[in-house]
């Protein structure tokens, strides 16, 4: 089957992301919320980051303006029903994305692929959760979505070869790389980063640096693009704990401890850059570190 329509669930930083390089791809998308205020700001987000293609001329005023007229936004979740191809990027908490799951599939075409870009939640076990696992996959963008090169696949146990060869050949058409992960807690990017980042959290934890020394340390020692902190917060610092808890739920070993700090952080509302504060206070002109 030919995708040519794309429904996104989750207008947040990665759901506006995606939207934004479907559409720039040719592709009609849906982008559905839960919230009216997220479905504007992804809009606003989308629009700031086409403009900026355009001015460092990545992209033409043209495209800019045929990319914005493919995409639609909805509150109501049966509008994705006719789309060809589904991507779940709602927060990162199994309950949740089961119950949209749940919500959508009396909506949905019997062909329609059904993938959720989760970053560590079991592929296998959301795909048992719905009609069709053998059209469910793990397609994991990463952050933010314009820039980033890597897309990783991720197969549950019953996914078929054609669903894998169709999410590889629009991996190919959005001008990114697919690398294919086998389906174990995180998969490979973040069974990877998120220890790194739990450990510098830990490093901040005893004391052994502050955020700007961690940060820097890894920036100019390591040629990170960003220090690991600064990264949390990028990134989500709830999605962080999420994706430690399932890795340490899911490993069963002590090393994926997620930091007490990490958890206090999370438990204040402090969420890195989407509340305005975390690791870093992004409230002023530049931002400040918080410890
Ligand atoms: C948690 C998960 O499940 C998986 C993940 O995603 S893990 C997170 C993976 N991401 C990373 O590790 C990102 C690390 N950081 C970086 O690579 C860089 O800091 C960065 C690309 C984000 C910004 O780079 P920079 O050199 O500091 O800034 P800048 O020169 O202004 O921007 C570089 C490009 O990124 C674009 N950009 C920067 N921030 C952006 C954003 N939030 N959204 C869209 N585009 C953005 C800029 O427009 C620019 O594009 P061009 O090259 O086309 O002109
Ligand atoms: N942040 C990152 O760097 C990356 C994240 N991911 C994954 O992508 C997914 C989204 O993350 P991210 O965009 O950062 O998270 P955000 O918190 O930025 O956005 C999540 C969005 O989903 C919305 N939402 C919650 N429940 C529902 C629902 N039932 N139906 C529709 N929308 C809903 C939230 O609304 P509200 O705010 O009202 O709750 C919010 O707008 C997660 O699975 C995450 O692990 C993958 C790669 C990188």
């Amino acid at each position: 089957m030919e995708i040519k329509t794309v429904g996104v669930v989750g207008a947040g930083q990665m759901g506006n992301g995606i939207a934004h390089v479907f559409a720039v791809s040719g592709y009609e998308v849906v982008l559905n919320d839960i919230d009216q205020g997220a479905l504007d700001k992804a809009l606003s987000q989308i629009h700031k980051n086409l403009d900026r293609q355009v001015s460092r001329e990545k992209i033409t005023e043209d495209e800019r303006r045929a990319a914005l007229a493919r995409i639609s936004t909805t509150l109501k979740l049966p509008d994705l029903g006719q789309t060809d191809l589904v991507i779940e990027a709602a927060t990162e908490r199994e309950t949740v994305k089961v119950a949209i799951f749940e919500d959508l599939l009396p909506h949905l075409k019997p062909e329609t692929i059904l993938t959720s870009n989760t970053s560590s939640i079991s592929i296998t076990r959301l795909a048992s959760r719905t009609d069709r696992p053998e059209k469910f996959m793990g397609f994991h963008f990463m952050n933010p979505v314009p820039v980033m090169q890597l897309v990783e696949l991720i197969r549950g146990i019953a996914t078929d070869q054609p669903t894998y060869e169709a999410l590889h050949k629009v991996v190919e058409s959005l001008g990114k790389t697919a690398a294919t992960a086998e389906d174990f807690p995180a998969f490979i990017v973040n069974r990877i980063l998120m220890p790194m980042i739990n450990e510098a959290v830990y490093t901040l934890y005893e004391g052994v640096g502050s955020v700007k020394s961690i940060d820097e340390s890894l920036k100019l020692g390591a040629n990170h693009p960003m220090g690991p902190l600064e990264l949390a917060d990028f990134i989500g610092l709830d999605t962080c704990l999420a994706i430690m808890n399932v890795l340490h739920d899911g490993l069963a070993d002590t090393k994926y401890r997620p930091c007490p700090l990490l958890t206090k952080y999370v438990e204040a509302g402090w969420l890195g850059r989407k509340t305005d504060r975390g690791f870093y206070d992004y409230r002023g002109d530049t931002p400040v570190p918080t410890r």
